[in-house]
């Protein structure tokens, strides 16, 4: 008997892709031009960052084993339109370029949030990208891949989360130097708990920016509680 005839089931190429997930939950979307519509979260497992304010550490490690076609059953099983794929750093497991197509394929409107450090270039055009430029209170600014700006699609945002008036001013440059707010929608948020968000909406005012203001809306309701 040849050793081939011995194995168990076959598994076809779609069962063998299998990405790390730390969880899958239903919600309200909190952020970005998607805010307020109910969406299902798939949060990615692992990031080579460490941004230092980062309200999600506890995706860094762990997480279990499952195939995309496990995924994006789950995912289904809500009845949700919209899909956040998030982390962690989604696109630091490349087979999450499958899942997202995998999951516009299946009708969804789908989002991708990544940190602005890896290469988006190959994503799914269907997909809605909103990215991350690290200002340098986050310690990863020097992560930010430039080269990702030429990749952005109109329905794409950038977004900068701001724990300084350093920060902010630092971002209002990036935001004229790329002419970003020429390109897609720019997204301005202050990190949770470091600067009051009263100050940043005043300084967009006070130099009459065109960049669009935000608060992280799950926190409001939820208060960071898991699962949320
Ligand atoms: C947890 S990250 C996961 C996706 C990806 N790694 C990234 O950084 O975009 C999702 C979003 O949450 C934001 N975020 C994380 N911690 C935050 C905080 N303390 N306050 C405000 N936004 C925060 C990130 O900047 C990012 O836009
Ligand atoms: N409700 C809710 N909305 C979100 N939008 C982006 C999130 C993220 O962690 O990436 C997030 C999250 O964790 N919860
Ligand atoms: S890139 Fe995203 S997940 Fe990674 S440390 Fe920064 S905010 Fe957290
Ligand atoms: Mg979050």
């Amino acid at each position: 008997m040849s050793s081939s005839s011995t194995s168990v089931a076959p598994t076809t190429p779609a069962q063998a892709e299998r990405l790390r997930i730390t969880e899958i939950f239903h919600s309200i979307q909190g952020e970005a031009d998607a805010i307020g519509w109910r969406t299902v979260f798939v949060r990615l497992t692992g990031c080579p960052l460490r941004c230092v304010w980062c309200d999600t550490e506890y995706s860094f490690y762990g997480g279990n084993w499952r195939s995309i076609d496990d995924i994006v059953a789950e995912v289904a099983s809500h009845g949700a339109r919209h899909v956040c794929v998030t982390g962690g750093e989604p696109l630091a497991q490349k087979r999450c370029l499958i899942l997202l197509t995998r999951l516009c394929d299946a009708g969804h409107d789908v989002s991708l949030e990544t940190s602005g450090a890896l290469d988006v270039s190959m994503v799914d055009p269907r997909v809605r990208k909103v990215m991350d430029l690290k200002a340098p209170d986050s310690g990863e600014a020097k992560r930010n891949l430039w080269s990702n700006i030429g990749h952005l699609l109109p329905h794409d945002q950038v977004k900068i989360v701001i724990a300084s008036r350093a920060d902010y001013e630092w971002a209002r440059e990036a935001v004229a130097e790329h002419k970003l707010a020429e390109r897609c929608m720019v997204l301005f948020s202050p990190v949770h708990g470091a600067i009051q968000p009263r100050e940043l909406a005043e300084w967009i005012i006070e130099d009459k920016l065109d960049v669009r203001f935000q608060l992280q809306l799950h926190k409001l309701l939820w208060n960071d509680e898991p699962g949320h």
